[in-house]
């Protein structure tokens, strides 16, 4: 896999050395999705760039096309055209089986409601990922500092049904961040939790951003916690503007 360096901001590479690369860097990218005459454009000419230890807020309306960018800066859609790169890495170049390859261990994933498996220990949770991810020597964290990192070392023991709303999305978290991503895609963490709840995970979300140096990019409908963030995005009918 060649590294294409193109940014000037700093980062850390696999082996722990630090180069001048981007977390996320999409340029001019489309996408239409539907088949026939109805097709709708989902992406068009987006263009983001997101740099190690910055978090950025996507709003807008519904049907926007806000997963669609998530989809393609995770490497889970191809665009039509345009380039999109992670932590350097040209993801439209890679294979499929590179690509999941690639986004098991360089990029983190957070859904509305953690996502847990019902059965698994909080540590086992992110006990899978690196044993799902463990291969050609890559180093995986050490889940039960990061679990304590994230507040939880005390519920390591815990299944998803033991834990509330919060502490699950904290799971979450830290098991996204158990390969040390370049890259943290993040989809409406908030819409499962009160307000007391949505402050405390986005303000771990822009913590873990800046000390991890990982690029995240948080889809949000909620306007209230997009003080912690450091820049804001509004999608509208497949268009990316400064907001
Ligand atoms: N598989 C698909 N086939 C056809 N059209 C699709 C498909 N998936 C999404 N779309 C359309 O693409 C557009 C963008 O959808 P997308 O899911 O990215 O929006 P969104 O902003 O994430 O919406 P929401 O906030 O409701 O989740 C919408 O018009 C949607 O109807």
């Amino acid at each position: 896999m060649s590294a294409r360096r193109d940014s000037a901001v700093t980062t850390a590479t696999d082996t722990g050395t630090r180069i001048d690369t981007a977390a996320l860097e999409i340029v001019d990218a489309n996408l239409r999705l539907g088949d026939g005459e109805q097709t709708v454009t989902a992406l068009d000419a987006v263009s983001l760039t997101v740099r190690p230890g910055e978090m950025v807020a996507v709003v807008g309306p519904s049907g926007s096309g806000k997963s669609s960018l998530l989809a393609v800066a995770g490497a889970l859609t191809t665009p039509d055209s345009g380039s999109v790169r992670v932590g350097g890495h040209d993801l439209l170049s890679m294979k499929k089986a590179e690509a999941a390859r690639f986004r098991l261990e360089h990029i983190g994933f957070v859904f509305q409601s953690g996502n847990l498996i019902p059965s698994l220990t909080a540590a086992d949770q992110l006990r899978l990922t690196s044993h799902l991810g463990n291969t050609k020597g890559r180093k995986f964290r050490d889940p039960i500092a990061l679990l304590e990192q994230v507040g939880l070392g005390h519920k390591a023991d815990r299944r998803p049904d033991q834990l509330s709303g919060g502490e699950r999305q904290r799971v979450g978290i830290a098991r996204a961040l158990m390969s040390t991503p370049s890259l943290l895609l993040v989809d409406e963490p908030t819409a499962a939790l009160d307000r007391a709840r949505s402050h405390e995970i986005v303000q771990l979300l822009a913590r873990e951003t800046r000390e991890s140096l990982v690029g995240t990019v948080m889809v949000t409908h909620d306007y209230d916690v997009l003080d912690y963030c450091d820049r804001v995005v509004e999608m509208t009918d497949g268009r990316l503007t400064p907001r």
